[in-house]
């Protein structure tokens, strides 16, 4: 069995928990039947013990193989991992949603992609990764109970992500924590207010506005204090043409949506000013997970 995930980028700015797209940067996964549990990683993370041991993605299959199957097989593991890790590109979730697949393929259990997805909340419990990385394209969702309720818009051609991904990690689960417990009404209808407006902006294809949507008050500020050289990223992205300039996630990576005619023009002002970091231009995506046997 083949599996494929991409990358997504989470928030878009305001739209913390609940905005996401994903882009065409994809870890790969194959699983084959074996007299015992072997497992090879290439890429991201293949020279750190822990990634190698591929903890989070085991124990998700393992269960999940075992609920669908009633039985506990050997697989032989390759993985192929493109997207950095502990960057604000989704890596968790594409382990999560990827191993939730190869489960029900593998176990021979017919799904859907909702079923994935709303499978894979039981892991994340921020549907803003696990939806564009589920269903692809730009996704605005929220959760009731234990069910994700979901929109997406598939993403035009001519548009590219220019993701410019730091030397340094930034934990999700401890970025989250540095937040404020609570806020001020004005800094959570400066945010609400844009997210919905982003929203309807993306979903009309209306891009020449997004700089206005995307401003935030609940998160991005605080976060990048962690890292301040991403406040000169933001401003170098804008100044050459980035359509919009949000933080990943929860980072490190900064997010920057262009036209695909300045991307490359955007990309290199980015290389020249941070070579510490690197740059790519991404194609978005709209498939979302993959497989076939
Ligand atoms: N390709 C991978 N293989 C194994 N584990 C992974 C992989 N990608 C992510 N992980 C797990 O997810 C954690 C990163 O999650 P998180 O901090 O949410 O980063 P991100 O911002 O990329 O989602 C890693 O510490 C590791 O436990
Ligand atoms: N809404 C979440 C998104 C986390 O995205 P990730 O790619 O950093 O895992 C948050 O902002 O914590």
């Amino acid at each position: 069995m083949f599996i494929s995930v991409p990358a997504t980028s989470a928030n878009l700015g305001p739209g913390f928990d609940t905005l996401g797209l994903a882009v065409d940067l994809r870890n790969e996964i194959i699983i084959k039947p074996s007299k015992f549990l072997s497992l090879s990683t290439h890429g991201e993370g293949a020279d750190n013990p822990k990634i190698k041991k591929n903890s989070l993605f085991l124990s998700i299959f393992n269960e999940n193989y075992k609920r669908l199957s009633g039985r506990m097989d050997n697989f032989r593991f390759e993985f192929t991992n493109r997207i950095p890790i502990s960057r604000g590109l989704g890596s968790s979730s594409a382990v999560i949603v990827a191993a939730l697949s190869g489960a029900y393929g593998m176990a021979g259990v017919k799904y859907n992609k909702r079923e994935i997805l709303n499978q894979a909340l039981r892991y994340e419990h921020h549907p803003d990764n696990i939806t564009p990385a589920v269903m692809g394209g730009f996704n605005v969702a929220c959760v009731e109970g234990d069910r994700v309720y979901s929109k997406k818009r598939r993403m035009p051609d001519y548009l590219r992500a220019v993701v410019v991904v730091p030397n340094r990690t930034i934990s999700t689960a401890r970025s989250r924590t540095v937040l404020p417990k609570m806020y001020r009404k004005e800094e959570t209808v400066y945010s609400l207010s844009r997210a919905a407006y982003m929203t309807a902006l993306f979903m009309s294809e209306s891009w020449d506005l997004l700089r206005i949507a995307s401003k935030d008050k609940l998160h991005q500020a605080r976060r990048m204090k962690m890292m301040p050289e991403l406040f000169d990223v933001q401003k170098t992205a804008l100044k050459h043409g980035a359509l919009m300039s949000t933080l990943s996630g929860s980072g490190s990576t900064f997010f920057n949506l262009a036209y695909e005619k300045d991307a490359e023009k955007i990309a290199q002002s980015l290389r020249d000013r941070f070579p510490q970091f690197r740059v790519f231009v991404l194609a978005l995506d709209n498939n979302g997970v993959t497989t076939r046997n």
